[in-house]
């Protein structure tokens, strides 16, 4: 009976359309697995991502445009070609990379910074929490200060691309604002 009322919500409500996902974040941050442990449910054997990969990810009657960015540092620059018309961005922390965190913290920024992603909503994956040397959550905002963000949805949770732990919810978070903020 949810499920027909839910339908329902978004016929009437005209949400039956893409949402442009972006999924960034340092090289190594997990980014491509999380992409295929959102499309297949399994983890996949990856290598570094030259480029990005794209896949039509369909969940909960929405149909997700998910766009996964090479994180290297002499791909970042080629991010912002990707921003226009973006919902939602993903952005991706390897737990254990606790060198790497407040470079991590300064990307994020500069991307938050532009004006085409003024709107979209931010999902801060905390990937690897299967590894004895990840960060907790906290631990890990105390660095990104997500709370400093004014006038933008965000959320930050853990999760594994191995185990799949934490994976959905933060989809279902991310798939909640995106209904909410294109009610047309
Ligand atoms: N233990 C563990 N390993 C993970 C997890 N997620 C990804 N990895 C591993 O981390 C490495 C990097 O993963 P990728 O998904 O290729 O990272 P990426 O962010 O796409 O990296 P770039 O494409 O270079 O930007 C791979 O060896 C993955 O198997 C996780 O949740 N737990
Ligand atoms: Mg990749």
């Amino acid at each position: 009976m949810g499920q027909i009322f839910s339908n329902m919500f978004d016929r009437l409500f005209n949400i039956n359309k893409d949402f442009r996902i972006l999924i960034l974040g340092l090289d190594g941050a997990g980014k491509t697995s999380i992409l295929y442990r959102l499309q297949i449910g399994e983890i996949v054997t990856t290598k570094p991502t030259i480029g990005f990969n794209v896949e039509t990810i369909n969940y909960k009657n929405i149909k997700l445009n998910v766009w996964d960015l090479g994180g290297q540092t002499s791909i970042r620059p080629y991010w912002r070609c990707y921003y226009t018309n973006t919902q939602g961005i993903i952005f991706v922390v390897d737990s254990t990379d606790t060198e790497r965190l407040q470079l991590a913290s300064t990307e994020l920024r500069t991307m938050l910074k532009e004006e085409e992603l003024k709107d979209a909503c931010l999902l801060v994956l905390c990937n690897k929490q299967d590894l004895q040397t990840a960060q907790s959550i906290d631990k890990i905002n105390e660095v990104l200060q997500l709370y400093d963000l004014k006038d933008r949805n965000w959320s930050i949770l853990g999760c594994s691309a191995k185990t799949g732990d934490g994976i959905n919810e933060g989809l279902d978070w991310l798939i909640d604002v995106v209904k909410e903020n294109n009610i047309e």
